[in-house]
């Protein structure tokens, strides 16, 4: 609830994948005085994010797929490097989570924690992601990965050290915020050791 804001409405401008909303509320600004806002909202739900690492070998686990977004947005080739992430589908972050793993990954994880939450475009975009680590090993791999073929998902899955991740960051070669993130967490907390 904030007082500042009030005679908030909403209409929908798309609803094809995701909701593309419009509002129109008033705003109360820091001299008192009211003012009406027009912004628009995408809404694709909320999502979830985890790195994968190997504290023995000092590795971590990334993903290449295509991203249309980023193809008509400068990337050459569309493809990007992420850490594996998925769309929230229940109100289970966790379980969520792991599901993805084992989709995009072929690992089955049991012990995840969470690090953060972060809304990854507040200006435009609805979503908040939450951000997991988990540890891997050779052992937990149940299959291939690569995604749901169904959904038309072609994941490549990635083990890299995570000092080469770290390269890849200030080479330009990995550009995905929450991938930043969460290697830069792995950095900052020591997880390898
Ligand atoms: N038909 C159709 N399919 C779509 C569309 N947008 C996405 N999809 C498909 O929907 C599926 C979603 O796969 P997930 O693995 O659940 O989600 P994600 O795309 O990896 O999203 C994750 O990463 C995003 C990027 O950082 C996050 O924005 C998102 O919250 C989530 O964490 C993919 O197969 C994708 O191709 C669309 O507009 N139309
Ligand atoms: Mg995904």
């Amino acid at each position: 609830m904030n007082n500042r804001v009030k005679e908030l409405s909403t209409e929908i401008l798309s609803d094809n994948w995701s909701i593309l909303k419009k509002a129109i509320y008033q705003y109360q600004q820091n001299d008192g005085r009211w003012q009406t806002h027009v912004r628009e909202a995408y809404d694709r739900g909320n999502g979830v994010a985890m790195l994968l690492y190997n504290k023995e070998q000092g590795t971590v686990i990334l993903t290449r797929q295509f991203r249309l977004p980023t193809y008509v947005n400068g990337n050459e080739d569309g493809m990007l490097i992420e850490v594996c992430a998925g769309k929230l589908d229940s109100n289970n972050p966790e379980e969520c989570a792991k599901r993805e793993v084992e989709e995009e990954t072929g690992f089955k994880i049991t012990h995840i924690q969470k690090v953060m939450e972060a809304y990854t475009s507040p200006g435009s975009v609805t979503e908040m992601l939450y951000l997991f680590v988990a540890e891997y090993n050779a052992g937990m791999k149940v299959h291939a990965g690569g995604g749901v073929a169904h959904e038309q998902e072609e994941i490549e899955v990635l083990e890299v050290t995570l000092e080469q991740a770290m390269e890849m960051i200030v080479t330009g070669e990995i550009k995905d915020a929450k991938t930043i993130m969460l290697l830069q967490y792995a950095k900052l907390n020591q997880l390898m050791g």
